[in-house]
């Protein structure tokens, strides 16, 4: 098979321009993980998408609960359109939108495109974890937080693709649990490299990434779980240790639930006490929540649009308490802090506009 897919410029010109929230979501997200913004980050939504009018109603009612908790939590949406795989299994949107392994990526673009632009339109910023970085600049200018994966964290094209992506990216921890090796994907990532990347017209180029300042830590568990105050303290000092800044991001879900997804308010609830103590180095949560509580698999006909077909997710009532939770245990926090001024803030910002994140040749 040799089929030449559409350009990302080509796929761009057809819809919409990314909303400007996108870039008012990664100022909001920088500012949380600079310390300048009391609240918390809670990233939220489905394990994957597969049905994009499904997951825009679960948008549109997140975005509501956004609103409604404004004042203490930072609330991303989980856009998620690829998914690494342990060994096999359903790629996601992008790369397989017909869920069969057919991977017809050019309507996979398109249509995973379409979805980003309108769930960035209700005004949330989303959550995407980079799998494929040839499909990166099909979607990377609708992101505001970006992931890269247990499984993808020690790659070297995807710790230089996160160098120069324009929004905070969290390196997650190994599968077996290691931190070290998410610890030094966040060093690798705050340093400048040269790299081929896809440019708009298609042709591969050769740029040169800044860096990226906003990298960081995300714990999701492994064999056994690391949310406790412990494992967060023990994260903590090995980033203090290796000259990082004391911040970091868990993940609620994955092995930090045994991927059992009602465990997840109790791992969530356990965060909370956390941040309500004053941990202000606990910078955001993440959560696998949509419509339909559980998971079907992907093969299953007819598949319904409410239910996870990757990770079992939390359904929306569970969502909202624990939404209601965490913005409880902010407020607590911020009562606590004594506000940033700028003589406590230690690590200048480095950014550069967006569109400057990647120099012309080296
Ligand atoms: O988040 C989803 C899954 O945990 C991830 O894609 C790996 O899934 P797998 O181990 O079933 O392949
Ligand atoms: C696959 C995911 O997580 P992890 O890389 O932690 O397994 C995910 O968040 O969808």
């Amino acid at each position: 098979m040799s089929d030449p897919l559409p350009t990302p410029a080509a796929i761009a010109a057809a819809l919409p321009p990314a909303p400007r929230s996108v870039t008012r979501g990664r100022a909001a997200v920088r500012a949380v993980l600079d310390g300048h913004d009391p609240r918390l980050l809670t990233i939220v939504g489905p394990c994957s998408v597969h049905d994009t009018d499904a997951a825009l109603e679960y948008a549109g009612r997140l975005a509501a609960a956004a609103r409604r908790y404004g004042d203490d939590l930072v609330v991303v949406l989980r856009a998620y359109l690829e998914k690494p795989r342990t060994v096999s299994g359903w790629t996601g949107l992008l790369p397989d939108p017909t869920l069969d392994g057919r991977g017809d990526v050019a309507t996979g673009v398109r249509r995973g495109r379409e979805f980003l632009v309108a769930a960035a339109a209700t005004g949330l910023p989303l959550a995407y974890e980079f799998v494929d970085p040839l499909l990166a600049p099909y979607v990377a200018d609708t992101v505001s937080w970006a992931a890269i994966g247990a499984r993808t964290v020690a790659s070297q094209p995807h710790r230089h693709l996160a160098s120069g992506l324009p929004m905070p990216v969290g390196m997650k921890n190994c599968v077996s649990g290691r931190l070290d090796t998410a610890i030094d994907a966040v060093r690798a990532a705050s340093l400048t490299h040269v790299l081929p990347v896809v440019g708009p017209d298609g042709r591969l180029t050769r740029v040169r990434s800044i860096g990226n300042p906003h990298a960081h830590l995300v714990l999701r568990g492994g064999p056994t779980p690391n949310y406790g105050a412990a494992a967060v303290a023990d994260a903590l000092t090995r980033l203090t240790g290796a000259g990082l800044p004391p911040r970091l991001v868990v993940d609620a879900s994955h092995g930090n639930s045994g991927k059992d997804h009602l465990r997840q308010p109790a791992v969530v609830t356990d965060l909370a006490a956390q941040v309500a103590a004053g941990n202000t180095a606990l910078a955001g949560v993440m959560i696998e929540s949509y419509l339909t509580d559980g998971r079907q698999a992907p093969a299953a006909r007819p598949l319904r649009p409410d239910v996870s077909v990757t990770d079992a997710c939390l359904d929306w009532n569970a969502t909202e308490r624990l939404l209601q939770t965490l913005a409880r245990a902010a407020g607590a926090r911020r009562g606590r802090m004594t506000p940033v001024t700028a003589s406590t803030v230690t690590a200048p910002s480095r950014l550069l506009a967006d569109a400057t994140r990647y120099e012309a040749g080296p």
